[in-house]
């Protein structure tokens, strides 16, 4: 900057003095910058990217890395998730009275039962059903308190699942209930629970909270229907109508209805296997860092880890994180054969998974990428088989041969090891597992395996240079 005009030689003094000391100060900063740039450089990183469409398992597997990795943090987040688990229910109850409503004709869950004239001819409904429906009608209300709760106004994703308590009718706001809830993985959705978090911090011990003292908590009026829900769930003529329906709720990610009575609890606190169990889409994607113990000193303990939104129209914004990844987890959800994309139902899930496998196999920008394949959900796919669900009839190719897990998850592995020899741009090495990722357990011995794997792999390429 020019100095003032007429400047006096003890202000110009004063003033020289003064950029000389900011000059030091942006110095000092940018030295420390480049002493950080060279540590980084020093200590490089491993990355992993996890990859599969949408409910594959991602953001489940990168639970499971955190609760390997940082426990107490991850604990730490359950009154976030308790938020999200009545979602999940409110949701899974939606689905049935969207059911019951379809066969009277209806389409709200507030109607008013005492006159319902397509009802009364339809034979399957009983009025003990009907009943139930109208009881639980403010779950509406729970529902729209949720979202406000887990996407606040000024929220990336207000503007996507927002519901205007203004003049909409009920029918418009269905519509919008109809999305599911994603969360841009780098918004701050669980600062809505800080406050909660601390008293979870707390009581970590005893593992429970008191949520009655806040009449705003939209579980309390979730505690109040649990009743007419369980009632509801376990009603002899509604499990018959959701059959002949084709609904198996059970099947569905955030199923949560076999344990009302626990997640509407008023002290209610998600367990591990909950939070493994509830269901947020993700939009976007994140980097979580993690730093794991033991690892030598000859490669990095530091780890990245990138989770990615699966919806088919957000795998554009994948590409950029292709390069530089040290290893790719592809996670393919082998139980959804029967099912289809929520973003195309003319599309096979099983169809789709295995399309973009080869599409992410032939990408020359990953080539060097070490392979991981999670065919997940194999405890769905193993009760559904078991439930008569004929997997040759979805996958021609399998004719008829047996219809039982070891013969379809053998089928299933073959499939995509194929795939992988066959489309990879250079030999490489592929690491196939079979996941629950929902089973804490199971899904930490798999990723500690993968974690070893990766880390030899990556020991072994830096001896090589
Ligand atoms: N039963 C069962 N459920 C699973 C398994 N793995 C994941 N889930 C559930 O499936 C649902 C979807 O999992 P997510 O991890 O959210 O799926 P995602 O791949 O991150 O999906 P997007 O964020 O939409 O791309 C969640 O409710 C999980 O709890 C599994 O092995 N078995
Ligand atoms: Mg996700």
């Amino acid at each position: 900057m020019a100095p003032p005009p007429n400047e006096a030689p003890q202000e110009r003094e004063k003033r020289l003095a003064a950029e000389a000391a900011a000059q030091k100060r942006s110095d000092a900063i940018d030295e420390e910058l480049n002493k950080q740039r060279q540590l980084e450089k020093k200590a490089p990183c491993i990355r992993i990217l996890l990859l599969g469409q949408s409910e594959s398992g991602k953001s489940t597997a990168l639970k499971n890395f955190q609760l390997m990795n940082s426990p107490k943090a991850f604990r730490e987040e359950r009154a976030s998730w308790r938020a999200v688990v009545q979602l999940n229910v409110v949701r899974s109850m939606r689905m049935i009275l969207g059911v019951i409503s379809e066969m009277g004709g209806r389409s709200s869950l507030s109607d008013d039962a005492s006159s319902p004239p397509q009802d009364r001819r339809n034979p399957s409904l009983t009025p003990e059903l009907l009943k139930l429906r109208m009881r639980l009608a403010p779950l509406q209300q729970v529902e729209e308190a949720l979202l406000r709760k887990l996407s606040p106004p000024g929220s990336m994703e207000y503007e996507a699942t927002h519901l205007t308590p203004t003049n909409d009718s009920y029918a418009a706001r269905s519509e919008k209930l109809k999305q599911e809830l994603a969360v841009h993985s780098s918004s701050q959705w669980k600062g809505a629970f800080v406050k909660l978090m601390t008293t979870v911090r707390n009581s970590v011990e005893s593992l429970e909270i008191d949520y009655t003292d806040d009449p705003a908590d939209p579980g309390v009026i979730l505690n109040a229907c649990c009743e007419d829900m369980i009632k509801l769930w376990s009603d002899p003529t509604l499990q018959g109508i959701l059959r002949a329906h084709n609904v198996r709720l059970e099947d569905k990610s955030g199923f949560f209805l076999d344990a009302l009575e626990r997640v509407t609890s008023l002290k209610y606190v998600p367990t591990d296997e909950d939070i493994l169990r509830a269901r947020l889409k993700t939009l976007g994607v994140s980097e979580h860092r993690f730093t794991f113990k033991n690892t030598g000193n000859m490669v990095s303990n530091d780890w990245r880890i990138y989770d990615v939104g699966g919806a088919r129209s957000l795998r554009a914004a994948w590409a950029p994180y292709f390069d530089n990844m040290d290893a790719i987890i592809f996670l393919s959800p082998i139980s959804a054969f029967d099912e289809v994309l929520a973003e195309d139902p003319s599309v096979n899930r099983l169809e789709d998974s295995v399309l973009l496998w080869k599409s992410m196999i032939s990408n020359p920008l990953l080539k060097k990428a070490q392979t991981v394949l999670f065919l997940n959900k194999v405890d769905l796919l193993r009760a559904k088989l078991e439930a008569g669900v004929s997997f040759g009839h979805y996958v021609v190719s399998y004719a008829t041969k047996p219809n039982d897990y070891g013969s379809v998850s053998t089928y299933l592995r073959k499939k995509f090891t194929h795939i992988h020899k066959q489309y990879s741009p250079q030999e490489r090495n592929l690491y196939c597992h079979l996941t629950a990722m929902t089973d804490p357990r199971m899904a930490q011995d798999v990723l500690m395996n993968v974690k070893d794997m990766v880390l030899r792999q990556n020991l072994q390429d830096s001896k090589l240079m």
